[in-house]
């Protein structure tokens, strides 16, 4: 049996059995076994195996990745031609574009590459079309586009989260607050800061059996149900990525029905046809990325507000910045002078290790 086949088995298992108290440890264990077989794909499709592909990913640049996602035909091409001015062929047919297409944009100061992919199937986690491909690249953006076709049936909404959420993704969610210490002997030992209303030992301990962890501490600080469990003991192979959904095409959608387009969290509707809404859609972007500007000012002279030094949140450290100048400006790195949001003091002398803000201004002294 291939894994897909087991898996295909143990979902069809899972959709037989009903959630009770007496079922709950075989559904535990079913679920973890089931991570177990996902996170097989996921590291077939990084090595190469039936994966990757010759040019399939590109080299990146930038402070940061979007990356565009959807089934066939929903205009990501024509978006990304709108917005960086590379040209990725469109057209009406479905698989139009085959490959990773690459383009820039200058947003604010940052410089940003965005990844035109090949549309998206039902069943692309599993090897359907190029989805494994894709999917391989989705994994490793710093913010999806999940762009949508204001036509066809919120029903794809759902098939695309579900093809993401099955390699490891996690879209607009934090990581479950979950702490596993793994011990010698003494068996499992829960605490939990909050009551536990989705879990019941049964399901702790059917997962914990998968994995064959005989010993831990595990420290609930969430409501947690047994997906954050697993995700936790998977932590790994997670990807937690901020997520947008874009609503393409309102320009052939009644504007009487724009109104519930609206409510759907994270969503804006756009026409990358016509251009629509393009300006509000890079701004939620921006919003998502948070990025961190920070402008140098020489010694004894004014800022330069014309060309900041953009970070990406999770690097953004004053040695990131020295970094992101010059590979030799740290070995001269005596301290640093910092005004803005990321100090107490204005100005503030802080050393390499200091993370700094949005729209901070920034002094190096050298030895
Ligand atoms: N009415 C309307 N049509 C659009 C819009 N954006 C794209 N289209 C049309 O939709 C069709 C598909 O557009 P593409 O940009 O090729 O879509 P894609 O998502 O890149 O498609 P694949 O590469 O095949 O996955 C083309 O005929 C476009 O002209 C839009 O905002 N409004
Ligand atoms: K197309
Ligand atoms: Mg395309």
């Amino acid at each position: 049996m291939t894994t897909v086949e087991k898996i295909k088995g143990i979902e069809d298992e899972m959709a037989r059995t009903q959630k009770n108290k007496n079922t709950s440890f075989h559904l535990g264990q079913l679920k973890a076994k089931l991570a177990k077989l996902r996170r097989e794909l996921i590291s077939d499709s990084s090595s190469g195996g039936g994966g990757g592909g010759v040019g399939f990913d590109v080299a990146r640049t930038g402070v940061a990745t979007i990356g565009f996602v959807g089934f066939p035909s929903v205009g990501k091409s024509t978006l990304l031609s709108k917005l960086t001015g590379t040209h990725s062929e469109a057209a009406a047919y479905e698989f139009t574009t085959l490959t990773t297409v690459p383009g820039i944009i200058k947003y604010k100061g940052a410089k940003l590459q965005m990844l035109d992919l090949p549309g998206i199937i039902e069943g692309a986690k599993d090897g359907k079309g190029r989805g494994k491909q894709v999917i391989a690249v989705a994994r490793s953006v710093n913010l999806l586009f999940l762009v949508l076709d204001v036509n066809k049936p919120l029903q794809h909404k759902r098939i695309i989260e579900y093809e993401l959420e099955g390699v490891g993704i996690r879209i607009n969610k934090e990581p479950p607050n979950i702490v596993i210490t793994k011990k010698e002997r003494g068996g499992i030992n829960i605490t939990n800061t909050v009551p536990l209303t989705h879990l019941d030992n049964d399901e702790i301990k059917a997962v914990m059996a998968e994995y064959k962890i005989n010993s831990a501490n595990i420290a609930f600080r969430c409501d947690a149900t047994v997906d954050d469990l697993i995700d936790a003991i998977e932590a790994k192979s997670r990807r937690y990525i901020p997520a947008i959904y874009v609503l393409n095409k309102i320009d052939s959608f009644s504007v009487e029905e724009l109104d519930l387009l609206y409510k759907i969290p994270n969503a804006i509707p756009i026409s990358s046809g016509q251009g629509w809404n393009l300006d509000d859609l890079l701004q939620m972007m921006w919003d998502k990325l948070k990025l961190v500007r920070v402008y140098t000012k020489p010694k004894g002279k004014l800022p330069d507000f014309s060309e900041p030094v953009v970070l990406r949140n999770d690097r953004c450290s004053v040695e990131d910045f020295c970094n992101s100048i010059h590979k030799s400006l740290v070995s001269d790195f005596r301290n640093a002078l910092v005004f803005g949001q990321s100090v107490k003091h204005q100005p503030q002398v802080v050393g390499l290790s200091h993370d700094l803000q949005d729209e901070d201004v920034i002094t190096i002294l050298k030895k």
